[in-house]
């Protein structure tokens, strides 16, 4: 359905120069003879990182055949973990030096604004000798330890979510390092920050507070030099790309070219929750005009003030940057579509999917991720899928992506045919019930749904006339899932299902303390964007945030561990069984059907172990031989936001 089976060719996967090239400037180090000391200082060539480099001086590796699976074998016993570690900024073993080189190698004034490599006032007395940091900073050196804290306490001192944003994003372009640290060991906290909801409110005033830019813009007036403007991006080795038109940004719209907030947010917990290199993502907002009047009027506005370009002339765009990026990354870079609006997003994953590695988070992840927490509710409401009748509002890609991996899972699990399988669920669009005297005017994604039923225009119709066991909003559209709607769903079930996916806050069907209030404490509820604990009737229910977020960086990293080069659904199923294998007995009883996100890196290693075995299996991974363990294998790949020490 979304995906195909790809044959097995493997592609150039010899890593691409340093950063910037080859130049250098004040430093003690002359080139080869940091190439030397990297290589014998551990006597293990490439565990430092420096692969690229022993490449670059090896002419004779370059042009080996890339895509011989010898120089796979080749390149992994170089390459520590497998996600290309090509600047030493991170390995198993963190004690060992690296050197700090940008385009050159950083010392000094640079060395302290470049966000990569600066580490404040935690570069050492030896640190500031060594890098020409003396009277630069102030005498005292502090540990990470002690940055986080206080860098904790500035950002709870401002009550305004959108003032956290940006100074998360501020530190982000200042600190690296002290960035991811301060994520991954406050990822509760910090997620509704750098993610949704604040980050929805960042994009609809992304010009207004626009600073710095990040992650890059391919505009219509770059067209015929796409390549060129990726050559442009400082990274060579990128392992995963989000890119977004803008067109449909959560449940806000279209926001044009402000949408940038939305792949920058997903890339930073790609790398914080996943545990990909920072190095290796690389955000893109492909801009084609806004029908956004509102922006097209507002002065700060960042992108073209023209209408939206379509048709031919959006499909060339779309068809040069997908052909630039395989040619500028090769064949195992990732690309991840992100909140296009759907008379582009399902055609674009259907046109792309048998030639490159893609993957629609809206359509995908969230499927994986709401079965993932269906599979985990069934210990609390009982039966298996079959056994249940899905009802959803909302019949985009979140809704018919979801619809349709149920009606899978249902269907391996039965061997009931998915055409039979689908007739357990029923969408709601619009226009109301999706039923077969519409079908001549549904949109393609919607008409397997369209079964025999009469009109129903209202939603809480139809949940009396279908009488679902589980009730999924995708609609966008916040309040929808109204005090009638769920004491219908109460009054048909003793535990309802609800899931209001919609973001951000404002646009959640229903919050927590409503679907709690409304069904007597009786709703298993999850939303997408987060609700605090509810108290009612002296118990306390903690909603689960049923959000695509638990899914796409295990996922990304178990196709990059493997070396995946396409996206196949059973990946999707086997990523959803890992995820609910993650939650506890603990967390059900709470009535959370989705586990914790402070352990989320231990459940990325075993979705992208997951993954990655599925990869294995169907032939699809050209990472070869197989990782024996390859749980412990994926979280050695994952990058540590550890401060390096610098020679
Ligand atoms: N929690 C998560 O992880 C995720 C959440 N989402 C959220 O889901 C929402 C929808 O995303 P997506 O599926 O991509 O969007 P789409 O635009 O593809 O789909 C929206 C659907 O909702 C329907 N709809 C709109 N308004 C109403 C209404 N008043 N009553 C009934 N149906 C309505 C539309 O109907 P019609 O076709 O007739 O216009 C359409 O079928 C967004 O808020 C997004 O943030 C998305 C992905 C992941
Ligand atoms: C979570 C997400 O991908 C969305 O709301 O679009
Ligand atoms: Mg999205």
């Amino acid at each position: 359905m979304f995906s195909l089976n790809g044959s097995s060719f493997l592609n150039n996967s010899l890593p691409g120069v340093p950063r910037g090239g080859l130049s250098q400037s004040r430093t003690k180090f002359a080139f080869p003879t940091v190439v030397a000391a990297a290589v014998s200082s551990n006597g293990r060539p490439g565990e430092n990182g420096n692969v690229s480099v022993l490449v670059e001086n090896n002419p004779k590796k370059e042009t080996k055949d890339a895509s011989s699976p010898v120089v796979e074998k080749e390149t992994k016993s170089k390459v520590s973990g497998g996600v290309g570690d090509v600047y030493g900024e991170d390995t198993a073993s963190e004690d060992q030096s690296i050197t700090p080189w940008t385009v050159s190698v950083a010392s000094g004034y640079p060395l302290l604004r470049d966000p990569h490599y600066n580490k404040g006032l935690a570069f050492t007395e030896k640190e500031r000798d060594a890098h020409y940091l003396r009277g630069l900073l102030p005498p005292v050196v502090v540990s990470q330890a002690l940055q986080v804290k206080k860098m904790m306490a500035n950002i709870r001192q401002y009550q305004v979510p959108l003032q956290r944003y940006m100074a998360m994003m501020d530190l982000q372009g200042r600190n690296e390092r002290l960035f991811y640290k301060l994520l991954i060991d406050n990822v509760e906290e910090l997620l509704p920050v750098v993610y949704t909801p604040t980050v929805g409110e960042a994009c609809q005033k992304y010009g207004s507070i626009f600073r710095q830019p990040q992650g890059l813009f391919i505009s219509l007036k770059e067209k015929g030099r796409i390549l060129e403007v990726l050559k442009n991006w400082p990274e060579k080795k990128i392992q995963v790309i989000v890119v977004t038109d803008g067109e449909r940004i959560l449940g806000l719209g279209d926001l044009g070219c402000q949408g940038m907030g939305i792949p920058v947010g997903k890339l930073s917990l790609y790398t914080a929750l996943g545990g990909i290199r920072p190095s290796a993502c690389l955000p893109v907002t492909i801009d084609v005009g806004t029908n956004n009047e509102t922006l097209l009027n507002d002065d700060f506005y960042i992108g073209l003030r023209q209408r939206r370009a379509t048709g031919q002339e959006y499909a060339e765009l779309l068809h040069e940057f997908m052909t630039a990026v395989k040619q500028n990354y090769g064949e195992k870079v990732l690309i991840q579509f992100e909140d296009f609006a759907n008379h582009n997003a399902f055609d674009l994953l259907a046109k792309y999917g048998p030639t490159h590695l893609v993957f629609n988070d809206d359509i995908q992840g969230t499927a994986s991720v709401v079965l993932a927490g269906l599979i985990a509710a069934l210990k609390l409401v009982g039966g298996s899928l079959a056994d249940h009748r899905f009802l959803f509002l909302g019949a985009g890609e979140a809704g018919t992506g979801i619809a349709e991996l149920i009606a899978l899972e249902i269907s391996k699990q039965t061997g009931v045919p998915v055409e039979e399988t689908r007739k357990k669920i029923w969408l709601v669009d619009s226009k109301g019930l999706i039923i077969r005297s519409r079908m001549d005017t549904l949109q393609h994604f919607k008409k397997p749904w369209a079964h025999e039923h009469e009109p129903v225009t209202h939603l809480v119709d139809a949940v009396k006339a279908i009488k679902p066991t589980v009730l999924i909003g995708s609609s966008g559209v916040g309040r929808t899932f109204t005090k009638e709607v769920v004491e219908a769903m109460s009054s048909i079930n003793k535990r309802p299902l609800i899931l209001a996916l919609s973001n951000p806050t404002s646009q959640s069907e229903c919050t927590a303390k409503e679907a709690y209030t409304w069904s007597e404490g009786r709703a298993i509820y999850a939303s997408g964007s987060p609700f605090d604990p509810v108290e009612y009737n002296g118990e306390i229910h903690v909603p689960g945030q049923a959000n695509n977020a638990y899914i796409f960086p295990g996922f990304g990293l178990g196709l990059i561990i493997s070396g995946a080069i396409r996206v196949h659904d059973d990946m999707l199923l086997a990523a959803s069984e890992a995820l609910a294998a993650q939650v506890t007995d603990e967390n059900l009883a709470k009535g959370l059907i989705f586990p914790p996100f402070s352990n989320i890196r231990k459940i990325s290693a075993q979705i992208a172990a997951k993954v990655a075995a599925k990869a294995y299996e169907l032939g699809l991974a050209t990472r070869l031989p197989e990782p024996e363990n390859l749980v412990a294998y994926a979280e050695s790949c994952m990058y540590s936001p550890s401060y390096r020490s610098y020679r």
